[in-house]
């Protein structure tokens, strides 16, 4: 059976890429009563969290993915169903749902069958690690076109592991027998590549439905498997203590500042933040239309910002994750809040939102002028005024000077809130846990 498959190359006489995604597993560990794949993360499926990351990578790499989603049996039209409700958003993966298996392995195997024949490169991925970025796919891919029979991402193993026998679960009665060095352990992840002919040659072998991961299946054969850099944000959901980190991955407060023009859509991304994330919306637009409505205010924009300030730095000091929702991207603005997360020894995260279609944006703006929806307190800024107010983007080195530890561009023509709070989480998620401010690829 491995054989029939001729593994043809595309134009550039790279292996054809296919993804297997498995989805089928039960989640007993995260008690949730349901298939994990199924179960939520700030508003969005685990499983749309892991085609979300698949379907930027393709992107990125500008072809179209054949996927085989590998779903519950008994929960196939709810499989169905996520891939439908995503439309747009999986439009570059040309994507199928067959049952799995009772074990990992079977699931893999009964992807694997599902691909298209002239799939030739085969990446195996548990959407359990839906967090997973796209880097991560390239670098085992380009290991694979480079001439490995496999290539699997892991990360250095940073506890002491020992050995242990004896009776016993959950650490009673079991006695240490051994410590391995650990210089020489990798913890491995997915996705994990592998030629397709080979991998299909090992999951015929017996005993292949024990194997925890498909590469031990390639080492069994001899075959050989290059490790690349794993990266912290691919890390399993598989307890419930994964599912509480995955909203927020820094551990501590963090501030997120949403920018960009009146009308495109920050307010509400604001509210989806706040529901799904549990953060404190600080929204600019309330003060100002509060001191409008006190009676004269002079400066009355940076009397606004100063007190949005001191609120957001006042919850943050309590430990609450603040998102601020603003218009303004002038540099003395964008200063002010980095100094408000640096003093808070909060990691901060800017989102730049834009809308590319005029027409659309226009026809926002002017159905809230319309219906009188006027969030300063002051008549509404007419179309020209608000592409005034357009918020530069903050290039690479102000960045750098700010200290921003993650930077998400979103454009409200093609992007929803949804989008937005799941790239939100994404980002916050690959904040290292102790090094506050920085993310890891
Ligand atoms: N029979 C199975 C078992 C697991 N998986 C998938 O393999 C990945 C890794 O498995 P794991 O994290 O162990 O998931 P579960 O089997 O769901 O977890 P548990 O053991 O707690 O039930 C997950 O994406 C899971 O959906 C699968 O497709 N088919
Ligand atoms: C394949 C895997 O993700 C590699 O770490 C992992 O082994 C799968 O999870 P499981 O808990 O072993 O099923």
């Amino acid at each position: 059976m491995p054989d029939q498959h001729p593994n043809p190359h595309d134009a550039d006489d790279h292996p054809v890429v296919g993804v297997v995604v498995v989805a089928a597993g039960m989640g007993t560990r995260l008690g949730m009563g349901r298939p994990k794949a199924l179960v939520e993360i700030a508003g969005a499926t685990i499983l749309e969290h892991a085609l979300h990351g698949i379907a930027d990578w393709a992107s990125r790499r500008g072809e179209r993915l054949p996927v085989v989603v590998v779903g519950p049996p008994g929960h196939l039209d709810e499989v169905g169903g996520v891939l439908a409700a995503m439309g747009a958003a999986v439009d570059g993966l040309d994507a199928v749902v067959v049952p799995g298996g009772a074990e990992r392995a079977d699931s893999v195997a009964a992807g694997l069958e599902a691909l298209p024949a002239e799939v030739g490169c085969v990446l195996v991925h548990d959407a359990a690690r839906c967090f997973t970025p796209p880097e991560v796919f390239g670098r085992v891919v380009e290991a694979v076109a480079a001439g490995a029979a496999g290539a699997v991402p892991g990360l250095a193993v940073v506890d002491t592991v020992k050995e242990v026998a004896g009776p016993g679960a959950g650490g009673v009665g079991e006695r240490v027998v051994g410590t391995p060095d650990r210089s020489g352990l990798r913890a491995v992840q997915t996705p994990q590549a592998f030629d397709r002919t080979v991998l299909a040659r090992a999951h015929g072998t017996p005993d292949a439905s024990t194997a925890t991961d498909d590469a031990v299946l390639l080492e069994r054969l001899g075959a050989p498997i290059v490790l690349v850099q794993g990266s912290s944000a691919a890390r399993k959901i598989t307890v419930p203590e994964d599912l509480r980190d995955a909203g927020n991955g820094s551990g501590g407060p963090v501030l997120v500042v949403l920018t960009g023009p009146p009308a495109v859509g920050r307010t509400t991304l604001a509210g989806a933040l706040e529901a799904s994330l549990g953060m404190v919306r600080v929204r600019v637009d309330t003060i100002e239309a509060a001191l409008h409505r006190s009676g004269e205010v002079p400066g009355l924009a940076v009397a606004g910002y100063a007190v949005a300030l001191a609120l957001a730095a006042e919850h943050l000091a309590a430990g609450r994750s603040v998102v601020a929702d603003m218009v303004d991207g002038a540099p003395e603005a964008r200063e002010a809040w980095a100094e408000v997360a640096r003093e808070a020894g909060a990691p901060l995260t800017v989102v730049e939102m834009t809308c590319t279609d005029p027409g659309l944006h226009r026809a926002r703006l002017e159905a809230r002028t319309a219906a009188g929806d006027f969030p300063s307190g002051q008549p509404q800024p007419d179309w020209s005024e608000g592409q005034e107010r357009a918020v530069p983007s903050l290039g690479a080195e102000e960045r750098e000077r700010l200290g921003v530890a993650a930077h998400i561009a979103l454009d409200m023509a093609v992007d929803d809130p949804v989008d937005g709070v799941r790239q939100v989480a994404a980002a916050l998620r690959r904040m290292d846990p102790e090094g506050r401010g920085r993310v890891r690829a």
